[in-house]
């Protein structure tokens, strides 16, 4: 436990410190000082004259990150109100950037890391210890002895940070585990299974058909020298090229710099790519890591992301069946990832940008990126990072910075209640009462409004009993605590269930 990481009890002593210190720093210096809590994290603003610090959990963080961490939390039902959201930030859910393209990752605790004050010594972003104002402060007797006693009476300030969060692979308490790390799961995370700085890579271990190997020059041709006439997208970590190669097939290149493309990320979404092999995840056909670039060659899927089409970016509007179908197709995708891969994986990721779809309107599951393997079972959990995209990302997960296959769950949750209602997890033009996809959804299927909820661009009836399954199989996947979401395999045993209803002809629109 550390700066990001406190838990709920020692969460209230940090804030009762902090209120000890809000005074004597009020009394001594005139200093305004505005502390709040949203799920685990404690905010805390100080102001005198010429002078702002920002902390997250008593960690000095900059301005630009500490307003993030509020937009993060304000995106994810955490009320802020009058806090200094509006005055210190101009907090409003308006200016949470949640249109596609890059900036809507979030990286909340790499946000927090990255942003340690540089006026820190080293060990600052580590201990409490170094939970120190500025110089004219240290001086001051009076504060000074109440942040001295919080120093030690404060739990939190003691506990040092995880030596690698990133690697505690833990089991759930809930499991009686008698060994509580495993060590042989933590090492085969993928980042370990990939050969030092490759050339070339062909996912020989799998033998699949098609696999190639490709050298860097036959991808400069294949991309006329990245010609920006082939560019398809631009990712958060690099641009995508369409090219066709010598035999004809079409690849999707994705080309990263360095600089841009975070090792361990590039590694493990190779890694797991290269195990990966269904009809429902975009396959990995190989990857070159030469001088400044790492690129990796996947299948071409055509036809745009469900997004797309959902925003009525692509020719013709999705009517019900076709969406029924993607859902289904997801859920089999994520269940082969939790299940049936050779080790089980969270893509973390999971959002309607992220799915592909084909000219026959199958989806895949593209974007690994993000994506961890290595749970022992599906009780088991990662103690990482918190990563993902807002509005998709589960709050358990957020709060505790627990990873675990209900994760995925949670944000495809999300992604039905966008394939119903075509509209996006948050949505901050609309009225109040609508911005938040999940919580709309909610209250209108506890009134029991199922039709007010679709897309009204389907323009087609749908039998309400149909409707009322699949939002309410939605609700449940996107619940509040992971014990109460459906695992994807029994989500997928629903919607199959959904479907053959609703070809029943008694239910047929
Ligand atoms: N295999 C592919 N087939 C077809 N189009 C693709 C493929 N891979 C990527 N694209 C296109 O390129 C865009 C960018 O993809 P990429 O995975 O790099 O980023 P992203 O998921 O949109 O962003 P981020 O990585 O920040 O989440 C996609 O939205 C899609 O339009």
């Amino acid at each position: 436990m550390g700066c990001n990481q406190v838990t709920a009890a020692r969460l209230s002593i940090c804030a009762f410190c902090f209120s000890l210190m809000q005074l004597s720093l009020v009394l001594t210096f005139g200093f305004e000082v505005q502390s709040t809590v949203c799920l685990d994290d404690h905010f805390a603003y100080l102001n005198s004259p010429g002078h702002e610090m920002f902390y997250i959990n008593l960690c000095k963080v900059d301005r630009e990150s500490f307003c993030k961490a509020l937009q993060f939390h304000s995106a994810n039902h955490c009320p802020i109100k009058n806090y200094f959201g509006n005055n210190v930030c101009a907090l409003d859910l308006s200016t949470v950037k949640l249109s596609s393209g890059a900036g809507r990752k979030l990286l909340l605790n790499r946000v927090k890391e990255s942003a340690i004050s540089p006026q820190m010594s080293p060990h600052e972003g580590k201990n409490y210890h170094q939970f120190t104002y500025n110089s004219k402060i240290v001086g001051m007797a009076v504060p000074g002895m109440f942040i001295f006693s919080c120093l030690f009476l404060c739990p939190c300030l003691y506990s040092r940070r995880k030596e690698n969060d990133e690697s505690a692979l833990q089991k759930e308490p809930s499991m009686n585990s008698a060994s509580p790390f495993d060590t042989e799961n933590i090492l085969a995370t993928p980042v370990q299974r990939v050969p030092p700085s490759p050339r070339y890579f062909t996912p020989q271990d799998l033998s699949r058909q098609g696999s190639i190997n490709l050298n860097y020059s036959d991808i400069v041709k294949a991309t006329q020298n990245f010609s920006t006439s082939l560019i398809i997208g631009e990712g958060g970590f690099g641009t995508v090229y369409k090219a066709q190669l010598q035999d004809g097939r079409k690849v999707a290149i994705k080309r990263s710099r360095k600089a841009y493309f975070d090792l361990a990320e590039f590694e493990s979404e190779v890694a797991i790519l290269s195990r990966i092999d269904h009809q429902n995840l975009v396959k990995m056909l190989g990857y070159v890591d030469r001088g400044l670039d790492r690129i990796i060659i996947t299948e071409y899927v055509p036809n745009g992301t469900l997004r797309q089409h959902l925003d009525g970016e692509r020719v013709g509007i999705l009517n019900f069946n076709q969406r029924l179908g993607i859902a289904i197709d997801i859920a089999h995708g994520l269940t082969y990832l939790h299940q049936y891969a050779e080790k089980q994986i969270i893509h973390r990721d999971v959002k309607s940008s992220n799915i592909f779809l084909t000219d026959t309107m199958r989806a895949k599951v593209a974007d690994f990126g993000f994506a961890r393997a290595g749970l022992a079972d599906d009780h088991s959990y990662i103690s990482t990072q918190v990563k993902g995209t807002i509005g998709y990302v589960d709050p358990e997960y957020m709060r505790t910075s627990r990873l675990t296959l209900k994760s995925d769950v949670y944000s495809f949750g999300i992604v039905l209640l966008e394939i119903l209602t075509g509209r996006r997890p948050v949505e901050p033009k609309r009225a109040v009462e609508e911005r938040l996809l999940l919580r709309w959804a909610t209250i209108n299927y506890h009134q029991g409004n199922f039709v007010g909820l679709v897309d009204p661009q389907m323009d087609q009836a749908i039998d309400a009993k149909i409707l009322k399954k699949m939002f309410w199989l939605a609700i449940q996947c996107a619940a509040p605590v992971r014990a109460d979401r459906p695992s994807m395999r029994d989500v997928g045993e629903r919607l199959w269930e959904i479907r053959m209803d609703s070809q029943k002809p008694s239910q047929r629109a």
